[in-house]
């Protein structure tokens, strides 16, 4: 499987370590024309506001859409999940609005900007050390979302279909279980297109 991790801003080089310690192939992605030759897309932490900007910038707004459409999968971890929802509490606009889900920013506060903790994932066996730096949570769901994982009684984690959605950032561990059930989606979704 080949993934590319987009690399407008934010936390790209360990997300490519850890596709590859999962066994995809994984690039840097920096032009539209690169989407083509993918099975999957992880769009990593950063500043959502700063990425959205960027994809509009670099109009990848639409050729995501399309690549969504076409069943292939996308990850987005931390700002990457606030660009994939389709709503953001206080925003009048969001940016990708593929997940039926809303999200809110910097949603722990100042006292716990960021933390540690182990999480339950639906789909993974052991928890996950989960790392959280300022990040979102999941405010509310609509149907077709999966709940994989909640964080005293908040969610940190959904699946709707090929989209995936962390709150934490599962690239800054060595455990790499969650790149490698994304990789498993986009094996799955490969397989379903031949
Ligand atoms: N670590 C992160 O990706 C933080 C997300 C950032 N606080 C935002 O709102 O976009």
């Amino acid at each position: 499987m080949k993934i590319g991790v987009l690399a407008l801003q934010g936390a790209v080089a360990e997300h490519i370590r850890g596709l590859e310690a999962a066994g995809a192939e994984a690039v840097a992605v920096k032009r539209v024309e690169e989407l083509d030759s993918l099975d999957g897309l992880v769009i990593p932490g950063g500043e959502s506001t700063t990425i959205g900007k960027l994809m509009r910038k670099y109009d990848f707004i639409d050729p995501i859409r399309k690549f969504s459409a076409e069943g292939k999968p996308l990850f987005g971890t931390c700002a990457g999940l606030i660009v994939l929802a389709d709503r953001i509490e206080g925003q009048d606009d969001a940016h990708l609005e593929l997940m039926d889900m809303t999200v809110q920013r910097n949603a722990f506060g100042r006292q716990r900007e960021s933390f540690e903790t182990d999480l339950d994932i639906k789909g993974i066996d052991e928890p996950i050390r989960a790392v959280f730096i300022r990040a979102p949570l999941i405010k509310e769901v609509g149907a077709g979302v999966d709940v994989l994982s909640t964080y005293k009684d908040e969610i940190v984690a959904a699946r709707q279909n090929n989209l995936l959605a962390c709150s934490f950032h599962p690239e800054l561990t060595d455990d790499y279980r969650l790149h490698a059930y994304f990789v498993d989606m986009a094996r799955e979704a490969a397989a379903s297109r031949v």
